[in-house]
Formats: C-alpha cells, structure tokens, sequence
C-alpha cells in the first residue's frame, strides 16, 4: 500500500481531480488537471472539467448551516459525510481515472478574526470510496500560523500570471477576491474585497425564485438608486478602508446585510450590482491603486451588467474562457495538492499574514 504512495511522490506528472465548492452553494466544481514541475516551473493542462450542481434539498441543508441562528452541531455532524457521500457519487459518475484528489470542501463559516474557519466534506469517504489519496483542509496550516486561511488561490495566480505587471486576478464568486500579482512571490497582494454575487443572489432568490440574475437580465431593467448606494456605502466602509490581511464571507455578507433597504426589487438588483463593482473598484483604489488590467473569472463573469459597471471605473477588463472562468477554482485546488507531494510551501505570508510559509494540506488515505 505505502509502496504505491511512495512511487505516486516520485513522480514527476500526475493526474489530479481538483474539487472545489464554493460559497455561492450551487454544486461541485470537478476539474481533471495534468501537472507536471512545481513553482513557477509548473505546468498543467485541464483535461476536464464539469460542474454539477447540488440536489435542491442539500443547497439548503448548506444555507441553513451557514445560519448560527439555526444550525446544529447535529446539522454540521450528518452534513459533513452526507456531502462527501454526495461528491463520490458525482464523480463516480463521470468515470474518470486519477492519481490524487485536492478536496477543498465546503465552507461553512469562516472567523478570520478569530482565527478559526470550517470546511466541511470528510476526506476519508472520498480516499476509500475512490480509492486515491486525499490532500484536503487547504486552509487550517495558515491560521494556525496566525494567518488568515484565505485567499489560497493566490498562489496559484503568481505561478500561471505572476509575470505581468500593473494587473490582478478578480475571482467574483459569491465573495470577490483579488489578487495584485507580482514576479516575485513575496509582493503579492491578495484579499477578499467583498461582496461578489451573493447579495445579488439574496435578492435574486427572495423576489424572483431563481439562483440568480442570469446575464444581468434584471438588473438591465432597474434604475440605480443613489440614496440606497450611500447606506450600503455606510454599512460596508469599514470593510473597504481595512488594510488587509482581509478575508470575509456569508457571515457578513446576507440577508440582514440588506437590513432597513427599501427598494423595489428590480432597482435593489440593479444598485447591488452597482454596488458589487465599487466596492471592488474602492478596495482597489485603496490598497492596490496600480492595478490597471483585471483577469475576471468566477461566475460574475457571466454578469454583463457587472462586468460593464466594473469596466466604466477605467479598468481593462479580460475575460479568459469561458471553461477557465468556470474551473480555475477547482484547477487552483489540484494545483495544490500536486504541490502538497512535492513537499512545496503555497501559502503567501504577505497575503494572509501567517508568521511563515508553509505546506497547505493534510492528507487522508485510502488504506
Ligand atoms: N450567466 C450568469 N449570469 C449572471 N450571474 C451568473 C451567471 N452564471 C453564474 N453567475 C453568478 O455566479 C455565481 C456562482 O459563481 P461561482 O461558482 O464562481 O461562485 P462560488 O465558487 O460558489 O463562490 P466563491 O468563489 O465565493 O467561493 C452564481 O451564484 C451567480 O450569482
Ligand atoms: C474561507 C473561504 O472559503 N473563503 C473563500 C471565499 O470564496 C471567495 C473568497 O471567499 C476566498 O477568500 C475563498 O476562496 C478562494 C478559493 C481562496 O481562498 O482563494
């Protein structure tokens, strides 16, 4: 058994499945990666990718985990097998072959402050029933450092665009998040600048019954409300004038966020979109202000009203394709783990504040 892992270590390229499920709840992001070389002499190709999304009954199970007002520890308990017995089906499903499995599981708070954060997913389901090592829990190594456990991602965008300049990575998910890139690693600046897609969803989901404003088609139909913008300005400034380390989540960013907004629904999505692309513009005038070209991906880029809104503050703005604006999450995770058996540090100090770097990951196996 060992003898098979230890010739997994010395090998040179592996086939990893990179799984990544992110705040907005709404499935598993499945990316099959060949990588071969580390650090910034890595190179991967993505030889699949798929996103499934999840069974509507356990979309709520998670919502209603991220509420302290209503989860319980039974809750957490039964959630966190219930979703690694979900994930093995879905990938037994597609009938892939692979050497490794990064895991990132599924956030369900997160209290950089604090110092604690919770992924749930058990690994050992995925390591038995697929039968593969599990590198998992990307997050916790950092904040035992005294970091902040996120952004993780940030290392991956210095190793496949850490060359440019006067650009950053913009992952709008249900959280935004960006990353300053830099030749050299240890001045990159990477943080969470707030809201992504999530108030837009709230909304979305009270007034309209749908996941989300698909291609901004709401929005277009709204009127941006100035006295509205204000009162979220006021509720949300001491998030943007913070210096990071930054790091936030659905804890912050919900419903009661919208607390005391009056606003016919079609101009509260329109002026939360608005809002969406300032808060992201202020962050970056404040702590990155050379930032010239952003590299959006995440599911906001599909939101043309944002990305257009983004655009109007003087930004050029790329969109890669659209399989990488999907999967770089999930790609960013494989590209972890293959790095966890090459015995490489991932995290960036500068960007979460750990007192060192270290190798993120722990690894859960099949035998
Ligand atoms: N066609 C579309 N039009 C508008 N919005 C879209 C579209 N497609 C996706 N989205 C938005 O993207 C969200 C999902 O994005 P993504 O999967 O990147 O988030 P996530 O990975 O769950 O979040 P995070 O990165 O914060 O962990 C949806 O909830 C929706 O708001
Ligand atoms: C604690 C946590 O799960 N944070 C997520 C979340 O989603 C976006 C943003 O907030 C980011 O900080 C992070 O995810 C990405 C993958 C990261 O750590 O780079």
């Amino acid at each position: 058994m060992w003898e098979k892992f230890l010739k997994l270590l010395k090998k040179d390229e592996r086939v990893v499945l990179g799984l990544m499920s992110g705040t907005s709840a709404d499935g598993l992001d499945i990316a099959l990666v060949k990588v071969s070389g580390k650090t910034q002499d890595l190179r991967f190709s993505l030889e699949f990718f798929k996103s499934i999304p999840y069974p509507k009954d356990l979309r709520e199970k998670i919502i209603r985990a991220y509420n302290p007002n209503v989860s319980t520890v039974k809750d957490i308990t039964e959630l966190n097998f219930a979703l690694a017995r979900e994930h093995v089906k879905m990938i037994k499903g597609l009938g892939l072959q692979f050497d490794l499995i990064g895991y990132h599981g599924q956030t369900v708070y997160h209290m950089p402050e604090a110092g604690a954060t919770l992924q749930l997913g058990e690994a050992d389901v995925l390591a038995v029933e697929l039968g593969v090592p599990v590198v998992h829990s990307f997050r916790t190594k950092d904040m035992a450092l005294g970091g902040q456990g996120a952004p993780i991602v940030s290392y991956f965008d210095w190793v496949v665009f850490g060359r440019e300049s006067g650009t950053a990575t913009l992952n709008i998910g249900g959280i935004a998040n960006l990353t300053y890139l830099s030749k050299k690693r240890e001045n990159v600046i990477a943080f969470d600048t707030g809201p992504g897609n999530c108030l837009i969803d709230v909304v979305v989901n009270k007034y309209y019954s749908q996941p989300f404003d698909i291609d901004g088609k709401i929005a277009k139909k709204g009127k941006i409300r100035d006295d509205v913008i204000e009162l979220l300005m006021m509720k949300d400034a001491d998030y943007i004038e913070k210096s990071p380390p930054k790091t936030t989540g659905r804890e912050r960013y919900n419903e009661e966020f919208l607390d005391g907004i009056k606003c016919p629904p079609k101009d509260l999505v329109r002026t939360l979109t608005r809002f969406t692309a300032l808060s992201i513009h202020l962050n970056i005038k404040k702590h990155v202000p050379k930032t010239k070209k952003l590299i959006v991906t995440g599911g906001g880029a599909f939101n043309p009203v944002l990305t257009d809104d983004i655009r109007s503050f003087g930004y050029e703005v790329e969109i890669p394709d659209k399989t990488f604006v999907e999967a770089k999450e999930a790609i960013a995770i494989a590209v972890l783990a293959n790095e966890f058996l090459n015995g490489v540090t991932t995290n960036i100090p500068n960007v979460t504040g750990a007192e060192r770097e270290a190798t993120l990951g722990k690894l859960s196996l099949p035998f």
